[in-house]
């Protein structure tokens, strides 16, 4: 649910990356059907914004272990029972590999910039669910789940700020508090196509 809820802020934040993503998924795809799963592999966009709705503001910033026998790391002695916190917030926001951690920049994923890196930095989706044998068994149903709603939100809506009475645009801050925005259909056909694909 964090994750859909940075999706819709970051599109209300950033319109202009909202209409790059439509107009790629326009051409792709076209306005005769929804996207589907195979349609993935050629929107390259739409899934850096998805790489970087998993790095910009991580879901689960800490993952939590305590240690069965004791253990060393490093020269550290630590002993059995210590309860260990991996930083998944600071790995995603780390500045080497991601400039300007703070900003949400899709474009840093494509190929070119990556490769302008003296290393390449990790796909996000690799930090976001923990690592070893207690990461998270419901990746591949969170990323599915994740891309579906993307695409099938973008080619039938615009996300746009709430407007206050006096019809000025009022757009949401990056707070976790409750607040408005709008979500209406791009068009009457696109508002067909969703209601013939739940019929
Ligand atoms: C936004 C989506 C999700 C994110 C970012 C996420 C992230 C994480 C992280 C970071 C951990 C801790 C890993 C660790 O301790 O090293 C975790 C654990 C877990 N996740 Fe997820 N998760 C997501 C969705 C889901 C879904 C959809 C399911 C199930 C359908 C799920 C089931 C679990 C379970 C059962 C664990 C505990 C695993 C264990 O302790 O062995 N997660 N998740």
């Amino acid at each position: 649910m964090a994750t859909l809820e940075n999706f819709f802020l970051v599109m209300t934040l950033h319109p202009e990356v909202q209409k790059k993503a439509q107009k790629e998924l326009d051409d792709i795809v076209g306005n005769d059907r929804l996207p589907t799963f195979n349609d993935g592999p050629y929107l390259p966009y739409i899934d850096c914004i998805i790489k970087e709705i998993w790095r910009w503001n991580t879901a689960v910033p800490f993952a939590a272990h305590s240690l069965s026998k004791d253990d060393e790391y490093r020269g550290y002695f630590i002993p059995a029972n210590t309860v260990v916190m991996v930083n998944n917030w600071a790995l995603t926001h780390n500045e080497e590999w991601y400039p300007d951690p703070m900003a949400f920049t899709s474009e840093r994923h494509m190929e070119p910039r990556r490769s302008s890196l003296p290393q390449p930095p990790p796909d996000p989706w690799t930090l976001a669910f923990g690592f070893g044998r207690r990461s998270c068994p419901g990746i591949h149903l969170a990323e599915s789940f994740l891309y579906i709603v993307v695409v099938t939100t973008l080619a039938t809506f615009s996300i746009l700020p709430e407007v206050a009475a006096e019809g000025n645009a009022v757009p949401p801050t990056v707070e976790h508090l409750s607040g408005a925005i709008r979500i209406v259909p791009r068009s009457p056909g696109a508002a067909e196509l969703l209601l013939l694909a739940t019929s």
